[in-house]
């Protein structure tokens, strides 16, 4: 059983990331804005909207403080933010969700949030995916690494140079894989599962629009920044 060793050089890489991360979130009020009261479905999607909109400006510091990404082709960039947008949201969601609250608010928020107007046929995908990210208890060197890996991936739509982008993932995830075995050594296979819920992201950033569209109210405003990066209106 080999010795997993995180190289300095790796720790360092590490710790820019984390730090960035740690720098770059939205204040998780929003549960506690959800938790004191109902709000109606327009009030809850501009909500939404507004928290989208700040995670999006976040997102954007946080990208560019990954190690070389400001190195790459400016079109790849967008591309790659554009991409990932999405995803990164319910990423955040589904940390927000998983985050320790005092006993029974997690109900009070999951119920909030089944009643807030999604429509009903996305909500079992949307909790499937919160509740298996919880049950993964990820320590926030993997959470800040699991979203650095999202934003740089290179099969997004309109990725011109997708070997630079590989090449900037690569190291990610061989840090990612040392994490995972020294954090869970009993869990051989919890890297791979890590990586299973990327393709869960996936599956929530193909009917996302939909999703937005399909909420139980009439006209749906969005900021301009949002139609940009949702593709809708
Ligand atoms: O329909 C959605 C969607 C969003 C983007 C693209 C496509 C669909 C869609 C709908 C809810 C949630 C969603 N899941 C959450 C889990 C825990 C806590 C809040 C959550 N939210 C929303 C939220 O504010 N998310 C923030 C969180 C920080 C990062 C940016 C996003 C609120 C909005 C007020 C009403 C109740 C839920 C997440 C997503």
């Amino acid at each position: 059983k080999e010795k997993v060793v995180i190289t300095k050089d790796q720790q360092a890489f590490m710790n820019v990331i984390l730090d960035a991360y740690n720098r770059h979130q939205i204040p998780p009020d929003v549960a506690k804005k959800l938790l004191q009261e109902q709000y109606s479905a327009e009030e809850n999607f501009l909500l939404l909207t507004e928290m989208a909109t700040s995670q999006v400006q976040v997102l954007v510091e946080f990208t560019k403080h990954i190690p070389g990404f400001l190195s790459l082709d400016h079109e790849d960039q967008i591309a790659l933010l554009k991409g990932s947008a999405v995803e990164a949201s319910f990423l955040r969601s589904a940390q927000v969700f998983s985050s320790k609250m005092p006993n029974g608010h997690t109900e009070v928020l999951e119920e909030r949030i089944r009643k807030s107007g999604i429509s009903e046929e996305f909500m079992t995908p949307m909790f499937n995916f919160y509740k298996t990210i919880g049950e993964l208890h990820m320590v926030e060197e993997e959470q800040a690494l699991l979203t650095a890996i999202t934003i740089m991936t290179p099969d997004r739509p309109y990725v011109k140079d997708q070997q630079a982008v590989e090449r900037l993932q690569e190291p990610m995830l061989d840090v990612l894989r040392k994490l995972c075995a020294l954090h869970h050594p009993h869990e051989p296979q919890y890297f791979a599962r890590l990586l299973g819920r990327l393709t869960e992201l996936r599956t929530l950033n193909h009917y996302h629009a939909e999703m937005l569209t399909s909420w139980r109210m009439n006209d749906h405003k969005f900021t301009p920044l949002l139609c940009e990066i949702w593709d809708v209106q």
